[in-house]
């Protein structure tokens, strides 16, 4: 019979039955997505995270790769009420430890009443609770994963859509999901995905219409070379940011960011455009949000449940960034005109750009 063990932060430790096994950490946070758990479940910005399923059935369309958002599994652990024999079987064979009967409502109202918090999970043949809170006296908190960019991160530039005559595209890959790109080239944009410790000098042997910066996990503040990249370019090359990207847009024009409670997953959080007064759902996941945007930035759009910022726009330089994912996967599609908006930011500064000579 296998074991399964889940060491709370505080020292609760929680029974469950097996479905994959190993030992894992992570920060414990829920999704209340009732659809989309392939692309959750590749998307990088839940690495180091360990994910619950508020939705109690879990895998009943199967396991697609085509669905992926990225090519492995990035939460380090997951919980559910009820997961199918293809997803325990996908989770095993990456290796990441999965737990199912056990009561996720008491699971996500601890969540939400003490906030995301550090998580130990031991699942197998022999494992005790005891492996359970050895990996939670081992986890660290999300802030003091200083290197996660480069966990996620591409290692080398790779060029997509090449023969593309719309604009170029700079994507800073800091953990980017695959449906980004793919929504930039169904717009016959050219995507060059950089690595997030990418240059200054090899974002401008690009010459790109847009500096766009990916989603990604952890806290925005661990992502000092695309700061700086923002800080750079923003006077002269249109910038664009969705989740994390709009985050580090914010950290590096003057505005801060602070860590929420529990955070925003889930594939309807009401989104209100301030200009318009039109409300759409999104899908959202993030743990940090913009606090300050700063005199650069103003916003224009919140989140209906908690009037946090979802957009912002460049006060006197071309920036617009989204908190939430406007290429959905999982979600709702109604905000994908975001990347028509950034790619008629880039034209329009390309247009009207002064030639340097002649
Ligand atoms: N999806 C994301 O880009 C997440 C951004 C950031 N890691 C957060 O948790 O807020």
């Amino acid at each position: 019979m296998t074991a399964a063990y889940v060491a709370l932060e505080g020292g609760h430790v929680l029974e469950a039955r097996g479905r994959a096994p190993g030992t894992a950490r992570g920060e414990l946070v829920f999704t209340t997505a009732y659809t989309g758990y392939e692309e959750s479940l590749t998307d990088p910005s839940y690495e180091e995270q360990i994910l619950t399923f508020s939705y109690p059935l879990i895998g009943n369309y199967g396991v697609r790769e085509e669905r992926f958002e990225s090519d492995r599994v990035h939460p380090r652990a997951v919980l559910a009420k009820e997961l199918t024999e293809d997803v325990a079987d996908w989770l095993a064979s990456e290796g990441v430890p999965a737990v199912d009967r056990l009561d996720t409502r008491d699971v996500v109202t601890d969540i939400r009443d003490s906030g995301a918090m550090k998580c130990g999970i031991a699942v197998g043949e022999d494992v005790t609770e005891e492996d359970a809170l050895a990996e939670l006296e081992a986890c660290k908190a999300m802030s003091e994963h200083t290197e996660i960019g480069e966990q996620v991160s591409v290692d080398e530039q790779t060029t997509y859509g090449a023969d593309n005559d719309g604009e170029t595209v700079a994507l800073v890959d800091c953990g980017a999901k695959g449906s980004i790109v793919d929504s930039l080239l169904a717009r016959n944009a050219t995507v060059h995905v950089l690595p997030h410790d990418a240059s200054a000098h090899d974002v401008d042997a690009l010459e790109p219409d847009v500096l766009f910066i990916s989603n990604g996990p952890g806290d925005p503040a661990n992502y000092e070379n695309a700061i700086d990249l923002v800080q750079n370019f923003a006077e002269e090359t249109p910038v664009a940011g969705i989740c994390l990207g709009q985050q580090i847009v914010a950290e590096a024009l003057g505005g801060a960011t602070e860590k929420m409670t529990f955070g925003h997953r889930g594939v309807n959080q009401p989104v209100l455009d301030l200009e318009s007064g039109q409300v759409v759902m999104t899908t959202q996941n993030h743990g940090y949000t913009v606090a300050e945007p700063g005199d650069h930035l103003e916003v224009t759009q919140i989140n209906v449940n908690d009037d946090t910022p979802e957009g912002l726009d460049g006060v006197d330089y071309d920036i617009i960034t989204r908190q939430y994912h406007p290429e959905a996967n999982p979600g709702p599609e109604d905000t994908l005109d975001f990347f028509d908006d950034v790619l008629a930011m880039a034209d329009a500064r390309a247009t009207t750009a002064v030639p340097a000579d002649d």
